[in-house]
């Protein structure tokens, strides 16, 4: 979907884990569970801050992940601009500078290895990345980007830099060894999957055999790299997606995943520092969290993308709740009473599940083929959809409201869209839009504000963002009313004249 943005900030990576042993469901650390709190020295990684509010603990399914050791008070900073252990340009970029990652067209070059830069101020950063860690060594070997790679809006040489800075990292600090053990790369899951060989083909071959760097690392190394990224490290991008690059961070990377995340996480563009608040009010003992994924994704959506990038199966309240929580992102009006009773799965978990409406008189069940037909269906056609026509956007949902829940993870991405389409979009700023589009604006955000409640409750990006919209939208009304209003008395001020 062009120009749908679901959050600022979703990790980048995936992993695998069953999660026998999880967190009960209010994420309450319990004692008597197989999680533990760890004593900070026998954690291989990176030890709590000093009068933090949060330690590390462990559990055999999750691996490590942070947990609060007091009560944190909703929009408290738990990490505060947290240092990237290591930054890079994220994988199938378009051409970036390598120290400040925005886009580059290639007419300023390095001066010593003819990467790209954007300019001779980020060339002359002493303590610029580039500087740091690859500049030299691509220079030896005469390592550059040709002129045809540097026009692909995926350039797969980029994907190398991370991976390359992590080792070179490890090797020439050997105190920061015991930050870079403790993260996890999922090795021998990643090793049975496709991702291990699209990795030495876009990384390992590159580094090894185009660049020739066999002297300063070797294969073993540059994957362990690659599974750090993947499994840790978050994007890093602007709002106007000019820059492009991921990072990874000793606290913040260890934070679990749960599709409903207690906190909101931020990345400073400029300095790749990361903040995270806390979204809502986190009990002592409850688990600090963030989401890989995309909020606004139905579960098996949510739940194939982690397993396919983080490897892991969720098993979060949501992911267990046919309804989602009542948000109802997943479910379908039931073909059998004409869509007055939504269908749900009876096994959200189960992928072959059978669906059945939740209508106490109707209960009518449906296969997962036929669920899964249908939604591949309607997903062909929404892939289809032009988003600079709004009217075709408007269309579609009207159409298939009358087979989906309004709140259905198909509709409500258009939905989102168009409340950031009307008030921002040429022809539709707010001063510019007609009543209609005003309050159509303000209803699409109402509806979204319902669901930011539940599955992004408390001051999250993704609610702030949409209050934001709505009140903007309902400001612009109240001048209109009050603009009317004056004319109106002085319309009637002139009658009595
Ligand atoms: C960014 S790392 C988090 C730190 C990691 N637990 C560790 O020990 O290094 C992401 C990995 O943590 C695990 N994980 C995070 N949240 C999880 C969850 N809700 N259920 C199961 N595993 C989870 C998965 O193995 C995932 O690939």
């Amino acid at each position: 979907m062009s120009g749908l943005i679901i959050t600022p900030l979703q990790p980048v990576l995936l992993l695998p884990s069953s999660i026998a042993g999880r967190p009960s469901d209010d994420q309450h650390y319990d004692s008597t569970s197989s999680i533990t709190t760890q004593n900070p020295a026998d954690v291989v990684g990176a030890e709590p801050p000093v009068g933090c509010a949060f330690t590390i603990g462990k559990s055999s399914d999750i691996g490590k992940f942070l947990v609060a050791t007091r009560n944190i008070r909703a929009d408290e900073i738990i990490i505060d601009a947290e240092e990237a252990l290591a930054v890079g340009p994220k994988q199938a970029t378009h051409p970036v500078c390598l120290n400040c990652y925005r886009r580059v067209d290639g007419s300023y070059l390095c001066p010593l290895c003819q990467w790209p830069l954007c300019s001779e101020v980020c060339a002359q950063m002493e303590n610029g990345a580039h500087q740091k860690y690859e500049c030299q060594l691509l220079a030896n070997r005469e390592a550059y980007p040709t002129k045809e790679e540097l026009e692909q809006e995926d350039c797969r040489l980029y994907d190398c830099i991370a991976p390359l800075r992590i080792v070179l990292d490890n090797h020439r600090n050997p105190e920061r060894s015991r930050l870079w053990l403790g993260l996890e790369d999922h090795r021998l899951y990643r090793q049975k999957i496709g991702i291990w060989h699209v990795d030495r083909k876009t990384v390992v071959e590159p580094v090894l055999n185009k660049w020739q760097l066999g002297e300063n690392t070797n294969e073993e190394e540059l994957q362990r790299a690659c599974g750090i990224l993947e499994v840790n490290a978050f994007e890093v991008c602007d709002d106007d997606k000019t820059i492009s690059a991921r990072a990874v961070y000793s606290h913040a990377c260890l934070m679990a995943h749960n599709c409903v995340p207690n906190t909101a996480c931020c990345v400073n563009p400029a300095t790749q520092r990361m903040t995270v608040r806390a979204a809502v009010d986190i009990p002592a003992g409850q688990m600090i969290t963030t989401s890989y994924t995309f909020t606004l994704d139905g579960t098996l959506r949510r739940r194939s993308h982690l397993k396919e990038t983080k490897f892991f199966d969720c098993c979060c309240p949501r992911c267990c709740d046919p309804t989602e929580l009542g948000s109802h992102l997943s479910s379908l009006a039931c073909p059998r009473c004409s869509g007055r009773n939504y269908t749900v799965p009876e096994d959200p978990l189960n992928p072959a599940s059978f669906w059945k409406c939740q209508g106490e008189k109707c209960g009518n069940r449906i296969g997962s083929d036929q669920v899964n037909q249908l939604l591949a269906c309607l997903q062909r056609k929404a892939d289809e959809l032009n988003y600079d026509d709004f009217q075709g956007l408007e269309i579609f949902i009207e159409t298939w409201s009358s087979l989906l829940h309004p709140n259905h993870s198909l509709l409500i991405g258009i939905k989102y869209y168009l409340c950031h389409f009307y008030g921002n979009a040429p022809g539709f700023l707010l001063k510019e839009m007609s009543w209609r589009f005003l309050t159509r604006k303000m209803k699409l955000c109402e509806e979204l504000l319902n669901i930011a409640r539940i599955l992004e409750p408390g001051d999250s990006n993704f609610h702030g963002s949409l209050l934001r919209e709505y009140e903007l939208a309902e400001n612009e009304l109240f001048q209109r009313m009050a603009i009317e209003e004056e004319e109106e008395n002085e319309l009637s001020h002139g009658d009595h004249e």
